[in-house]
């Protein structure tokens, strides 16, 4: 198989010796891998023949030899299927093909149809052959004192390697070693050189790097250089510290859009058995991806990066002093550590900044964000005022909705709904309906928690479904994440919560609308009781106005008479006690006077009596006015509203035309009064009471109970202390201090001077019958003080019905007793609006028993039509 050389060689000595001086020159000159393939290519195919040739080096590391020196150009193999595949092989120093090169002591050449089918042969002996090439001389390449590789020369011609060419083969082989030594150094150096200058790039770029978009650019094209396969992820570590986001990424197969986001948004947990391991090493991690997978680690993102055909790869950590920011995964297999190290630091440091810029940024915007609320909301007067800067300020934070602010009541136990935003719930709105208006304590284990929290806390909706929450429900359908409750403060105490949903929120922003929230509620509770105490004492004001006209009005009771005295020395008796008084008698007879009077005469002068008129008030108000009402009670209800009774505590109530209530008031105000505590209208606090109750009507109570129209228990409790007043018919003897009385108040009045009234028209006072008793003197006097003259009051302006009745008494002579007696009957029944018996009747009027009148008016044949206009 060894074939030993012919020297076919016409070249003298002489001449083998300038063409070795001439070669050994060229040779010096050698710096790279094209000089070398010059020399062989120019210089010695210049004087011997061969095809190509190549130069391999060994690795001792793995015992054996690859490819250094290629001739491309002249190689033909170049074509062959497998000739890629021979570039970047390795082939084993250990089989006797390259042994006996080894062993040999200067160059040695082999038929190739010798040796290729050897069993170890190495592959690129065939593959030369089926080129055509038919032998093969290699010498080996020395470097202190052991072989550091091969010079292959390859001919298609039999007889090419003659001695002459052999021999100075031989004699250049030294010189081809130090050569190959001196590119290989160069080839070192100037990747030195090359890593130093690409750092410097990179440093420079990524100096004036400001953003994250600019850091991801300088990266991916710096990355480039280092050409990894698939691409590479820098991924964060996230604000929890326990898990880590992608950042930075470049991807050669492009996942779809879909996987990508998902990517993206992504957050894995740091300690899942890689990603800590290489927070942990201070030098690149080389890992494979199958072999992580079959270790046993789940984080997804292995699945991913399997899918999109990483296979070997290094992972760095991104440092920053001593904080851990990210890691770097790159898709390679060849690790340069210094190199990697080196662009690593830089990548850091320009996290570092642009986080660190981010979040002063971030600092920034809240803090501009909080201010532009604050002066929102320290304009905040109303309720109104305050929604519209939450909501705004909500606008403002992307995704997060006011699910619902309650306030703690005054009993420090419920909390009832303060604002909320409904449209958020348009889907579902008896559900929300029904969960605004459910009762909610603060022991209520979310409110519970939520006070108690000092920033808040966060629930998330899924956990809370499990747990069949009906909140849950309700905020699971807005399609928001979480929901956080925050607990409404004034310095230490709770006033309230504020729900808010969102996928994430800023703890800061969170803390800082929370605060100014509670401090603007509470300005707006004080403004509305100052609002509800101003106009409580603006009514008490009302009715201090009315009192004191009352006092002018009626600083005495006019009228001496013996029936007058009478109701003087009940009045007295009463007015000490809190017993409830009913006032009776017919219209005009004084009621609201002896009420006043009654007031005025206990111990609780001093506070107002408040009156409420029963008849004059729209019976779908009546509740509301004397018992008030929370806001939002029933439609309209637009603020709370004090009832007449929480207005009269510890003071008089003046309960007017009581017979007029309407029997559904009448039972809430018998419950009233006999638990002696009552609750606004949709309310839910029972407010003590006391309150004197002074009733009065000018019906007939006891007839009303029989209709049905006044219960009977109410009757009962009001009817404790009856006073009646007498009609004025009845007190002849008070028409003249009542007269006397009127006339002065109304000429003064009026600016006139009345010296008189003259007996003739007291006389005619006297006998007119009164069914609008003093009210009617009253106002007869007031009308007729202008038709005085002379400062004498002689005539007053008598109703046409008594003019009717004086006209009769002209012709009363020329008649029957009977008719005359008839007429006045029927006079009288007029006056008295038809009623025969009873208070205020005709019998009445008339002194007799209401049993004689009906006969009397069958005898004179008085019938309805007769006295009914
Ligand atoms: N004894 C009296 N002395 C002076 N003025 C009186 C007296 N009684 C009644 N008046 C006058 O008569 C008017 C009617 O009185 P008051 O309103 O108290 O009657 P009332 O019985 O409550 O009437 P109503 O049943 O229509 O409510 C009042 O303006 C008052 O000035």
């Amino acid at each position: 198989m060894k074939k030993t050389s012919d020297d076919k060689s016409n070249l003298s000595l002489q001449q083998q010796g300038e063409m070795l001086l001439a070669l050994s020159d060229d040779i010096t000159r050698i710096r790279d891998k094209n000089d070398l393939i010059t020399l062989f290519k120019k210089r010695i195919k210049g004087i011997f023949y061969f095809t190509h040739t190549i130069v391999t080096l060994i690795d001792y590391k793995d015992e054996t030899y690859t490819p250094f020196l290629l001739d491309n150009d002249g190689s033909p193999i170049r074509n062959h299927t497998r000739y890629k595949e021979m570039v970047h092989a390795h082939f084993s120093l250990n089989e006797p093909f390259i042994q006996a090169v080894l062993k040999s002591e200067g160059p040695i050449s082999f038929f190739l149809a010798d040796i290729m089918d050897q069993p170890l042969s190495p592959p690129f002996l065939r593959v030369n052959y089926e080129k055509g090439v038919r032998e093969i001389l290699m010498t080996c390449l020395m470097k202190e004192g052991r072989p550091m590789g091969f010079v292959h020369i390859y001919t298609d011609k039999p007889d090419s390697f003659t001695p002459a060419f052999r021999s100075m083969i031989k004699a250049m082989a030294p010189q081809l070693s130090s050569a190959v030594s001196n590119i290989i150094k160069n080839e070192e150096l100037q990747n030195k050189e090359g890593e130093k200058s690409f750092l410097l790039e990179f440093s420079n770029n990524i100096a004036a790097v400001r953003t994250k978009e600019d850091l991801a650019l300088t990266v991916r094209a710096a990355l480039g250089k280092l050409r990894p396969r698939n691409g590479f992820v820098i991924r964060r570590i996230n604000e929890d510290n326990a898990t880590m986001s992608p950042y930075v990424y470049e991807l050669t197969n492009k996942p779809d859009p879909k996987i990508l986001r998902a990517l993206e948004n992504s957050a894995y947990p740091i300690s899942d058995g890689l990603q800590d391991r290489v927070l942990n090493s201070n030098i690149p991690m080389l890992f494979n991806v199958d072999r992580e997978i079959s270790r046993g680690i789940r984080s997804a993102y292995l699945q991913y990066w399997k899918t999109l055909g990483f296979t070997d790869i290094v992972g760095i950590r991104l440092r920053n002093g001593e904080t851990n920011l990210g890691i770097l995964f790159l898709d390679i297999d060849e690790i340069n550590i210094p190199l990697l190290q080196g662009v690593c630091s830089q990548i850091s440091i320009a996290m570092a900044n642009i986080m660190a810029n981010d979040m002063v940024t971030r600092k920034q915007d809240e803090q501009a964000f909080l201010l532009d609320f604050s002066s929102d909301i320290t304009q905040a007067r109303t309720r109104q005022d305050l929604q519209d800067a939450i909501f705004k300020v909500l606008d403002r934070t992307i995704h997060t909705k006011l699910a619902m602010l309650r306030v703690i009541d005054d009993d420090g136990i419920h909390l009832s709904p303060y604002m909320y935003d409904s449209s958020l719930f348009a889907n579902t709105p008896e559900h929300f309906e029904k969960m605004v208006h459910g009762e909610v304590t603060v022991h209520q284990p979310h409110t519970a928690q939520v006070l108690a929290s000092s920033d808040g806390v966060m629930f998330n909706i899924e956990e809370e479904l499990k747990s069949g929450s009906d909140y849950a429900k309700l905020w699971s359908s807005t399609g928001l994440k979480n929901v956080y409750g925050l607990p409404l403060r004034v310095g230490d105490k709770n006033i309230g919560t504020i729900w808010l949903l969102a996928n994430r929120l800023s703890q800061l922003i969170l803390k800082g609308i929370c605060a100014q929230i509670a401090v603007a509620i509470s300005n707006i509770q004080a403004n509305e009781k100052l609002l509800a105490y101003k106009k409580q004492l603006e009514v008490e004001n009302d009715y201090l106005k009315e009192q004191i006209k009352t006092i002018y009005n009626f600083s005495e009771i006019i009228g001496n008479g013996e029936e007058m005295q009478k109701v003087y020395r009940l009045m007295s008796l009463v007015a000490d006690s809190t017993s409830t008084v009913l006032v009776l008698g017919e219209t005009g007879t004084g009621k609201e006077l002896i009420a006043r009077a009654i007031h005025n005469a206990s111990p609780r002068k001093d506070k107002l009596m408040v009156k409420v008129n029963c008849a004059a008030m729209p019976a779908n108000l009546i509740e509301s006015e004397l018992f008030g009402h929370e806001r939002g009670a029933f439609t309209g209800a637009i603020e709370r509203r004090i009832g007449k009774f929480e207005l009269a505590n510890n003071s008089s109530i003046f309960l007017d035309e009581i017979g007029e209530l309407p029997l559904e008031a009448q039972a809430k105000l018998l419950r009233v009064i006999q638990e002696r505590e009552l609750e606004r209208l949709g309310g839910k606090q029972l407010i003590k009471l006391n309150v004197r109750l002074i009733a009065a009507t000018n019906r007939n109570l006891e007839e009303e109970v029989r209709a049905g129209r006044f219960r009977a228990d109410l009757y009962f409790r009001l009817n404790v202390f009856p006073i009646l007043l007498p009609p004025l018919r009845d007190r002849a003897a008070d028409i003249e201090p009542l007269t006397q009385f009127f006339v002065q108040k109304y000429s003064r009045n009026a600016g006139r001077k009345i010296k008189k009234v003259t007996p003739r028209l007291l006389q005619q006072l006297r006998s007119y019958t009164w069914p609008g008793n003093v009210r009617e003197l009253e106002h007869l006097v007031e009308r007729s003080i202008l038709l005085a003259t002379d400062g004498i009051l002689d005539e007053v302006y008598i109703p046409p019905s008594t003019d009717a009745s004086r006209q009769n008494a002209a012709i009363l002579l020329n008649r029957s007793l009977d008719e005359v007696e008839r007429d006045y009957i029927i006079e009288t029944l007029k006056r008295c609006a038809g009623k025969i018996s009873g208070t205020g009747s005709a019998a009445e009027v008339l002194k007799v028993p209401g049993n004689t009148l009906h006969s009397k008016m069958k005898k004179l044949g008085i019938e309805k039509r007769d006295y009914v206009v």
